[in-house]
């Protein structure tokens, strides 16, 4: 292999690509681009049957389901943009069964909600199914259940069900396709926006301007972008952001678009979509000590050094831990609901056991269910 400006992409075996409605369809209306399909589907063959794996990310299910229901624009409702969603999916999936069909290769859809990466019992099923697949020589096609996942348990954009899937699978990659070309300082329409080819930490995203939304057809813009980048990156994983033209390129190291460098090291999958992709129910007020335990010592957060309990919250979900000054230290599952919690405050297990018996020795918040958001 000739000398690559980014061997790390070059050499990766396992690469999860994801294409987001914009580089898939022809305008505002929605409606699938053949040819678009055709071009992606080509580059990632190329890829597999050079022997690497591929798992594909497709957004597109409510664009695609568009023009047979006669909708003009992407339906705002969650209900319309099932249906959308319903119409579309199958109609997507025949456009990538019948074009990897024509290289020799075959397709798995693969629908993921959000319990799916979080729950251990379902990610670990996700994970064997993917091994499978990948064993089998499949390209596992991926979008997020839009027909059953509600308001309350939807990713919402797939940049970030991409970032998660790529550390569920252990991808050595991630590659994040659009309709632009790389991040630039500012809107790409903008005069004096500048490319952006490498971003080795948050300092370097300081000024840049993402706040302008993307195509009308897109969810997220550039800004869950660059949240999947970082959710990537903070778990080791290099990722590339580029536009549909240049996924050969792209998946060759070749210097296009903007390259993200890990930051981190591999976490559980479940603590990662716990630090980016979930929604505290309540939170939990720590004294110092507390703050010092959970932060700096990476222990289990004891009711001993709770001082107030807000919000409300059933065992196993999310909850913040504050600071005394106000600060969202860390963010963690709780093993007591909002309502038998706060009779526990400032009291010892020893005390909790002694008077209310074995079950009580349970911690708040235990160390492998708890990330620590800022020190
Ligand atoms: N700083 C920026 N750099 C690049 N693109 C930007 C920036 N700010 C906003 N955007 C917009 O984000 C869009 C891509 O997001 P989106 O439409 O959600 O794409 P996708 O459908 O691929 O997920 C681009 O077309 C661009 O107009
Ligand atoms: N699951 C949705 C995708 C939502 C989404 O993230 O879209 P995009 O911003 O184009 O990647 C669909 O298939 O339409």
């Amino acid at each position: 292999m000739s000398e690559s400006a980014r061997p790390e992409i070059a050499s990766a075996h396992r690469v999860v690509v994801k294409i987001g409605s914009s580089s898939l369809t022809t305008g505002a209306g929605g409606g699938i681009d053949p040819d678009r399909i055709e071009r992606l589907v080509s580059a990632l063959a190329g890829a597999r049957l050079a022997g690497r794996e591929v798992v594909l990310v497709s957004s597109g299910a409510i664009a695609t389901g568009l023009a047979p229901l006669r909708l003009k624009t992407r339906p705002r409702d969650l209900a319309t943009q099932q249906a959308a969603a319903s119409v579309g999916q199958g109609l997507l999936m025949g456009h990538y069964t019948h074009r990897f069909s024509t290289y020799g290769l075959e397709v798995g859809q693969v629908l993921l909600t959000v319990d799916d990466v979080t729950r251990r019992s379902h990610y670990t099923n996700a994970y064997r199914t993917f091994g499978r697949l990948l064993e089998l020589g499949v390209v596992p096609v991926v979008n997020e259940n839009d027909t059953v996942a509600t308001h309350e348990i939807r990713f919402g954009d797939n940049d970030r069900l991409a970032a998660l899937v790529a550390h569920l699978v252990h991808a050595d990659a991630l590659v994040l396709l659009s309709d632009v070309d790389s991040l630039y300082t500012g809107h790409p329409k903008l005069p004096d926006s500048r490319r952006i080819t490498d971003v080795a930490s948050d300092a370097d995203l300081a000024g840049v301007d993402v706040s302008r939304r993307g195509s009308a057809v897109g969810t997220g813009g550039m800004v869950t972008k660059i949240e999947a980048a970082r959710i990537a990156t903070s778990a080791g994983i290099p990722v590339v952001l580029t536009s549909a033209d240049h996924v050969l390129p792209a998946l060759a190291g070749d210097p296009v678009g903007t390259r993200f460098h890990p930051t981190g090291k591999r976490r559980p999958t479940r603590l990662l979509w716990l630090a980016h992709a979930s929604d505290a129910r309540g939170e939990l007020h720590l004294d110092d000590g507390a703050v010092r335990a959970v932060v700096q010592r990476k222990a289990s957060l004891l009711p001993a050094g709770i001082t107030r309990v807000t919000g409300t919250f059933a065992i196993g979900e999310p909850v913040d831990l504050v600071a005394p000054d106000g600060r969202v230290v860390a963010r963690g599952l709780v093993n007591y609901d909002s309502e038998e919690l706060p009779t526990l405050l400032g009291r010892t297990t020893r005390e909790l056991t002694a008077e209310l018996g074995e079950g009580y020795d349970r911690t708040a918040v235990h160390r492998d269910a708890l990330v620590v958001l800022r020190s």
